[in-house]
């Protein structure tokens, strides 16, 4: 069990942040899937994953914008994570073609994408959670001198690397205040500090494009903001962000640029006040709940007995909530 977040351990300083300006431009003519991108880092063709007979993943063209936010959104089973692990290499497709950077993916091994300067975070596992924060951190550097077998068998040359690991990992934990937690088993961790650290870990690579899946899953309010920051501070740095996330507050204030999947393919594509007024959005999330009467969905008519609420159902009312709190605050500007 995580130990409790607490809104002194990481919570974000109490002056209210300055809102960051959102990218824009990022792509060109009319929005809609597969549009291209004034300057894509990932692009996409044709795409397919099926586990027997389910097409899990079905992407006919798909391109990411470079130095932005871009929020992967989608009712549950729409193939978020297929993709994720796909253009990743922790899996690979039955067809298709993808580029990062400019170079060829396909059936290139995860360990390689990650040197290339694309990494993911991953759930602090049960094993990794043994280790300690530092220790943490230093697992997430790739290219160590130690891996080549020449080098490694030359003491010094390692050593001074992992000085300098070290020194890496201890200025980013400054920087996302864990510090202090450096010889801490990361098990120790709480559930918001542990997604802190799957970031930091991310960022030992120095990585152009950073893939976050669900970075506010288990994450107590008391940190959401700091966590928002953070990632907002990536982009500022230069780097690219992609992100799966069902929590439509955190895509609204934070993503540049949205794509939706539904049952396996892209939907819809648009900044996020667009997309939350797409009618196709609206039908991808309500399209996975036909057995529900929209009313459960969003609340306001109890569930009946033995429905169970699902993420995808939380999503859609998250999603109807946001595009309240737009018209209200565009009625509130034409007053
Ligand atoms: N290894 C697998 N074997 C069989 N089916 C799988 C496998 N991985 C995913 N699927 C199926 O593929 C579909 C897409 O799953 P995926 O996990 O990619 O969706 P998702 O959008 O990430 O959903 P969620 O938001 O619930 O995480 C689902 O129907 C899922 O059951």
């Amino acid at each position: 069990m995580p130990a409790p977040d607490t809104p002194e351990t990481n919570a974000a300083p109490p002056t209210a942040s300055t809102p960051r300006a959102k990218t824009t431009g990022l792509h060109v003519g009319d929005a809609a899937p597969g549009v291209a991108k004034v300057d894509p880092i990932i692009v996409a063709d044709g795409v397919r994953r099926t586990f027997g007979g389910l097409t899990a993943v079905d992407v006919d063209h798909l391109e990411i914008p470079r130095g932005a936010i871009t929020a992967l959104i989608g009712p549950n089973g729409a193939g978020k994570t297929t993709l994720f692990n796909l253009l990743t290499g922790f899996d690979r497709p039955n067809e298709g073609s993808w580029t990062f950077d400019g170079k060829s993916l396909s059936g290139v091994p995860a360990f390689k994408v990650a040197r290339m300067g694309q990494v993911r975070t991953f759930q602090l596992t049960k094993a990794l959670g043994l280790l300690t924060v530092l220790e943490n951190m230093k697992l997430g550097a790739t290219g160590q001198r130690g891996e080549r077998f020449w080098q490694s068998l030359i003491p010094a040359m390692w050593r001074k690397q992992d000085t300098e690991l070290e020194t890496r990992a201890m200025e980013l934990l400054t920087k996302f205040k864990l510090d202090a937690k450096a010889g801490d088993f990361a098990a120790s961790l709480s559930g918001g500090q542990r997604k802190l650290l799957e970031m930091a870990r991310a960022l030992m690579s120095d990585p152009k494009l950073v893939m976050l899946d669900e970075p506010m899953a288990g994450v107590n309010p008391a940190l959401t903001q700091s966590l928002l920051e953070h990632i907002l501070d990536l982009k500022e740095e230069g780097m690219t962000v992609l992100f799966v996330e069902h929590d439509m507050h955190m895509v609204r204030h934070i993503a540049d640029w949205v794509v939706v999947m539904a049952e396996g393919r892209v939907v819809a594509e648009g900044d996020p006040y667009s997309v939350m007024q797409d009618p196709a959005v609206i039908d991808a999330y309500l399209g996975a709940h036909q057995e529900l009467d929209l009313g459960v969905v969003t609340g306001r008519v109890p569930a009946p007995e033995g429905a169970e609420s699902s993420a995808s159902a939380e999503a859609l009312e998250d999603l109807l909530e946001e595009i309240q709190a737009e018209q209200a605050a565009d009625e509130e500007e034409t007053k």
